[in-house]
């Protein structure tokens, strides 16, 4: 049962209707959504989920019914992301509020752990650089995972709190802020969330929210965009707050245009903030509260270039033939591995290094064993593989093996190291000698049910 005390405090919160709300949760209904990757495109097409688009995001399709995503070789080659619908209205908010010029935009996604809105974000900001951060170390290494999915190079994923982005005053141009909450919005899909719902957790995560907004504001530069979502319906947590960011700073809230058919509910704040509600028996989605603030007040960036020392000419020479005749990309070593990350945003990788603990940049492409290259997992996913390096096509039942990292029989005649693709997409890596295949799917990222 829905707590009391929730319900209650809905009482006149705009777009609240009791009934349908209760009716809508007592259901059992649910709604499967997924992102397509537009780099990742299916046996040459997007076709694989022909199904009812989700009308605020370009790639978001509905699904008539939940497929077990474990046993898709598809999600995991990162052709799609398994996304609730509320949430990809980011994209929406994105052209709205930033347009469809990025180049050049340097974005954070300060709250980014599974990277749901990270890989929207990376989808959206080709062009840029998006920082994907999560504070909690076990969900940065899940986040990492999604990412390297993803395959886009422009991605830096970093393990930091908050306040550890004060060094890096008016950086950047748009951040993300999907704030951890008290997840009411999601008692529909999770009904065991709402035995974990109390009204002093959500003071609780409305003071977490206020700590978190004032750490990262000063790295926001002006005239930047600030985004801050929520997955709560409490008004603690969603309108309060921006009530709370227009009176500590010098912002103004941002007015998005919405369809009325997609029956989103705009509520403007005593303050002169919009925020836009998600409710269950309204949307096709769950319960979701979105705003965007502009940053008033700063100065634009003036970092000064910083640099990092790149490959050999040799070293240069041998990665060559695995990745794509591509001249923006900038390579440098750390450790063995061989890295590249697109060439303009060089200095902002060290600079970056200096104030953050990164735990991934751009993409790693191998490292070196005296001539050979050992390439890496990073790169079979990435979007910057070469189309001459060998390539076996296998079937589900294949992929499924080498997905769990079992062994399994290939009928091709390559030899040596080959990339493992179904339908289009890359899974990784395997090595074929003359009598074995050896897989190199990472351990840790095996399917491990049968
Ligand atoms: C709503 S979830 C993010 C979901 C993610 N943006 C997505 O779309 O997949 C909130 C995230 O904030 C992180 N978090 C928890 N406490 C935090 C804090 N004090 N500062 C920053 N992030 C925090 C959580 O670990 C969690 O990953």
């Amino acid at each position: 049962m829905l707590p009391q005390a929730l319900i209650k405090s809905l009482q006149n919160v705009k777009g609240f209707d009791e009934e349908a709300f209760k009716k809508v949760h007592a259901s059992g209904m649910q709604v499967t959504s997924v992102r397509l990757n537009p780099d990742k495109k299916v046996n040459g097409e997007w076709s694989m989920f022909n199904e009812e688009p989700v009308p605020w995001c370009r790639y978001g399709k509905y699904l008539t019914e939940r497929p077990s995503f474990t046993f898709d070789p598809l999600f995991h080659g990162g052709a799609y992301y398994v996304q609730e619908a509320s949430s990809m209205f980011l994209w929406h908010v994105l052209q709205q509020a930033v347009g469809a010029e990025t180049t050049g935009l340097k974005v954070l996604d300060l709250c980014a752990a599974p990277g749901g809105k990270s890989t929207l974000l990376a989808s959206y900001f080709k062009d840029g650089l998006l920082v994907s951060n999560e504070v909690i170390k076990s969900r940065a290494n899940i986040l990492v995972e999604n990412i390297t999915k993803w395959g886009n190079d422009n991605v830096i994923v970093t393990n930091n709190d908050p306040k550890d982005f004060s060094s890096l005053e008016n950086y950047f141009d748009v951040i993300v802020v999907d704030a951890p909450c008290s997840g009411s919005g999601l008692f529909r899909k999770d009904p065991d969330a709402i035995n974990e719902w109390s009204e002093a957790n959500v003071a609780l995560c409305s003071h977490r929210q206020q700590r978190i907004l004032a750490d990262i504001y000063p790295a926001l530069k002006k005239d930047g965009i600030l985004i801050y979502s929520t997955c709560s319906y409490s008004k603690e947590e969603d309108e309060d707050i921006l009530n709370w960011m227009s009176g500590e700073f010098n912002v103004s809230g941002v007015k998005l245009k919405i369809e009325d058919e997609w029956s989103i509910v705009e509520t403007i704040t005593s303050k002169k903030n919009y925020g836009y509600r998600f409710y269950p028996d309204k949307v096709k989605g769950e319960g979701f509260f979105i705003a965007a603030f502009k940053k008033n007040d700063g100065y634009g960036n003036d970092f000064k270039p910083l640099s990092i020392p790149s490959i050999s000419k040799n070293e240069n020479a041998l990665i060559k033939e695995w990745i794509k005749n591509d001249q923006s990309l900038f390579f440098f070593k750390q450790a063995d591995n061989i890295i590249a990350i697109p060439q303009q945003w060089k200095n902002d990788l060290a600079l970056l290094q200096k104030s953050l603990y990164l735990r991934k940049a751009g993409i790693t492409i191998g490292s070196l064993k005296g001539k050979d290259v050992i390439p890496d997992h990073e790169l079979a996913l990435s979007l910057l593989m070469n189309d001459r390096v060998p390539v076996v096509y296998v079937s589900k039942e294949q992929a499924l093996q080498y997905l769990k990292r079992k062994e399994f029989i290939i009928e091709d005649s390559v030899k040596g190291w080959a990339l493992v693709n179904y339908c289009g997409i890359n899974l990784g890596w395997m090595k074929v000698l003359h009598n074995r295949i050896n897989n190199y799917y990472p351990v840790n990222w095996r399917i491990l049910k049968d």
